[in-house]
């Protein structure tokens, strides 16, 4: 028991304390993968890489040809170029492998919490006791399963029935125990996880194979890792330059040989390798997959490269209320009786109405109709419950009392929907009510309005409905919350509440919580279609949710972020998971997301403005004996034409390793709008792209010539 809780733990130190990329066992990993990837099949999928590689090969056939008939000087001349394109090569593969290694290593030790537990599966619903002994991997979608203290949770499901405090440090790394239980939007538990006290039922809902633990281990291996549209175009227009610069330089030989100055195959190879954009095709990889691990980092797995990307151009941001922006215990604080209606049968008809009632709301109602009024919870005989749902916004309870067919129904639910219910079974909805609904919401609080009604005759033709009083849920706005929205407004990013609460309520939060905007008495339909809307507006829409009402929006939103701590249904649909429940993660999420594409673009900047430079040192080493008029395009006055081409050969796989640190770790984020940001981009990459290679290429030749090796 205690040695997973080890392994648990040495996951999230070593996430902790790995901030410096470059940790001993990863580099290793990572400089033997860099050889494995030399494969030719492997380079298949980056183009630039690929020619570069075909290009090492023919320069070594070319390095032995000239060993056998020489001359000695070309043949160290040529081998210089070889052994730096493999190195070209082998870096391209170290930068991919790097950004790979750290979520091996956190696979591994993912790897190691997957025990063989064993599970108690029941017999039949409803009877804890009758449960069979099985090994967690027989278990099935829709199994019902009883967790006990101490046991280990033996696959992912929604708590179907019970209360327990939850050791989840196996995936969050977090050790404070939390609270799942049936019935509310904290019912999402996950295999390896251990509960520490009481009992849950838990039906299971994935497959071995399928869990959230194997998914997490795929992700932050990088097995279920694909490009994602913006690689794949980018890597179209590295393979489009590539070709044009292959066109370019197959040209320049018959010019070459009609100057009567043929060109070597070897420097056409040189050539070639240092026009086409080699920093940017060695680093793409590596900068997607960094992405993904900065996010992992922060806790929050991202299910898709495509949502890294979406986060980073984010226009608005939709949070549902309760438990998002509040801590999402709302909690029964009083009743309040209509005038004529005593407080304690007002009590006894919420209590009633929430006997069955699974959601937090309602169980706080028994709690409450218990310590106030001593009354208790009995079961009620012939008693048909009717579940709370989004789509109603009521709960409650039918009651067949009588042989004369006569029926007593209560409901609960949110004020417009009781009256509508009240004045539907012919009963009237006066003054007095509105004003109490007015306060409580004013306030912040959800007012639950509780109804009776008396139906009488076989046929139902007789009825007697009214309204008994209201319930006041109190719930509390999360602190840091205004600041978190200013900061994000600062971001160029729009936040919108959404929450089925009444609109009177929903006002009070979103201006406590300082929300650009809200949309109250959401239904999961019209939070979809809020979505839809912002979209068709040409905007990128992310949203933060835990409910099964907030799934489908989740589903649809451009980046859906689960809380860990909601249900199944909303972390399938999303595309990422933040197991922190933190809802304005999502500021941290954009940032990562942003810094992704700015990593992208700055060193695609670099790199094409990079090989202006290199076109300076070898074309006029290439054709000065042939027209010396070229002189004045040799501003780099480097000493050979060998050297030349050598040291821009050498600059081109420095620059790719030196590099690496950047694309891993990300430029710096500064939250500045979408052109300043761009301006200084340009400024310090397209100019720095420029002007280091010819300090750079400028220093390997004089170095080169100090050493004699040209
Ligand atoms: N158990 C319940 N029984 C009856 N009515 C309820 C119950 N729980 C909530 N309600 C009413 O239904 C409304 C809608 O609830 P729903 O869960 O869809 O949204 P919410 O939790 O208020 O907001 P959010 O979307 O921010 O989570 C609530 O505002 C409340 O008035
Ligand atoms: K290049
Ligand atoms: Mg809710």
């Amino acid at each position: 028991m205690s040695t997973d809780t080890l392994e648990t733990k040495s996951w999230k130190t070593r996430r902790k304390s790995d901030n410096s990329i470059f940790n001993g066992p990863i580099l290793r990993r990572a400089l033997l993968d860099s050889l494995r990837k030399l494969d030719l099949r492997w380079q298949l999928k980056n183009p630039v890489m690929f020619v570069v590689e075909i290009g090492s090969v023919i320069t070594t056939v070319e390095f032995v040809r000239y060993l056998i008939t020489g001359p000695a000087s070309e043949a160290f001349f040529v081998f210089g170029v070889a052994v730096w394109l493999w190195f070209t090569v082998i870096f391209a593969n170290f930068a991919e492998a790097m950004a790979e290694g750290r979520g091996k290593a956190q696979a591994d030790a993912l790897r190691k919490t997957r025990t063989t537990t064993q599970a108690k599966r029941l017999k039949q619903q409803n009877r804890r006791e009758d449960y069979e002994e099985v090994a967690a991997p027989d278990l099935r979608k829709g199994d019902l399963v009883l967790v006990e203290a101490g046991d280990v949770i033996p696959g992912d499901g929604d708590v179907v029935e019970g209360v327990a405090s939850v050791d989840e440090s196996a995936i969050t790394g977090e050790s404070a125990p939390v609270i799942r239980e049936s019935g509310g939007d904290r019912s999402a538990v996950t295999g390896g996880t251990r509960v520490l006290s009481d009992w849950v039922v838990v039906q299971i809902s994935a497959n071995p194979g399928e869990t959230f633990l194997d998914r997490m281990i795929a992700l932050v291996e990088g097995a279920a890792r694909q490009k994602t549209p913006n690689e794949i175009a980018l890597n179209i227009l590295l393979a489009s330059l590539t070709i044009i610069f292959l066109l370019a330089v197959v040209t320049l030989e018959p010019f070459a040989i009609y100057s009567k100055n043929p060109v070597s195959i070897t420097t056409l190879v040189a050539l070639l390798v240092c026009l086409i954009p080699t920093t940017i095709g060695g680093l793409l990889s590596a900068i997607g997959i960094a992405g993904m691990d900065r996010m992992v980092q922060r806790n929050v797995l991202a299910m898709s490269g495509r949502a890294v990307e979406a986060a980073g151009d984010v226009d608005v941001l939709l949070l549902d209320k309760t438990g998002t922006i509040t801590l999402g215990n709302r909690m029964a604080s009083r009743f309040v009786p209509l005038q004529g209606v005593e407080e304690k049968s007002l009590a006894q008809a919420a209590l009633l109405s929430s006997l069955a009632d699974e959601t937090p709301e309602g169980r706080s109602i028994v709690v409450l109709a218990n310590e106030r009024y001593g009354l208790h919870d009995e079961a009620a005989e012939n008693a048909t419950f009717v579940p709370f749902s989004a789509q109603t916004r009521m709960s409650g309870v039918d009651l067949n009392g009588h042989a004369d067919g006569s029926l007593y129904k209560v409901r609960k639910g949110a004020a417009d929907s009781v009256k509508t219910y009240v004045q539907e079974a012919g009963g009237s909805v006066g003054e007095e009510l509105e004003k109490l609904v007015t306060t409580i919401a004013s306030s912040g609080s959800t007012p639950l309005v509780v109804a009776e009604t008396h139906v009488q005759g076989q046929d139902g033709s007789h009825q007697d409905a009214r309204v008994l009083g209201v319930i006041e849920l109190k719930d509390i706005v999360k602190g840091g919350m205004r600041e978190r929205f200013d900061q994000l407004r600062k971001m160029g990013i729009r936040t919108v509440m959404i929450t089925g609460d009444n609109p009177l309520t929903a006002a009070a939060i979103a201006r406590e919580a300082g929300v650009d905007d809200f949309l109250a008495q959401a239904t999961p339909e019209t939070k979809m279609s809020l979505i839809k809307e912002q979209q068709a507006g040409g905007r990128l829409v992310a949203m933060t949710g835990d409910g099964t009402n907030d799934a489908p929006a989740l589903a649809q939103a451009d980046v859906g972020v689960a809380m860990n701590t909601g249900t199944q249904a909303a972390k399938e649909a999303a595309n990422m998971v933040d197991l922190d429940s933190n809802p304005t993660k999502l500021i941290e999420v954009v940032e990562v997301g942003k810094q992704l594409l700015m990593t992208r673009g700055a060193l695609t900047t670099f790199s094409i403005a990079n090989d202006v430079a290199k076109y300076f040192a070898i074309i006029p080493a290439m054709f000065m004996v042939a027209f010396p008029q070229l002189e004045a395009l040799n501003i780099m006055h480097l000493a050979t034409p060998h050297s030349a081409i050598l040291s821009a050969v050498i600059f081109n796989a420095l620059i790719i390793i030196a590099l690496v640190p950047l694309a891993l770790r990300g430029v710096a984020y500064r939250p500045l709008g979408a052109g300043p940001l761009l301006r200084r981009n340009l400024l310090i990459y397209g100019l720095g792209g420029l002007i280091v290679p010819f300090v750079g290429i400028k220093l390997i030749d004089l170095l080169l010539v100090i050493l004699h090796l040209a």
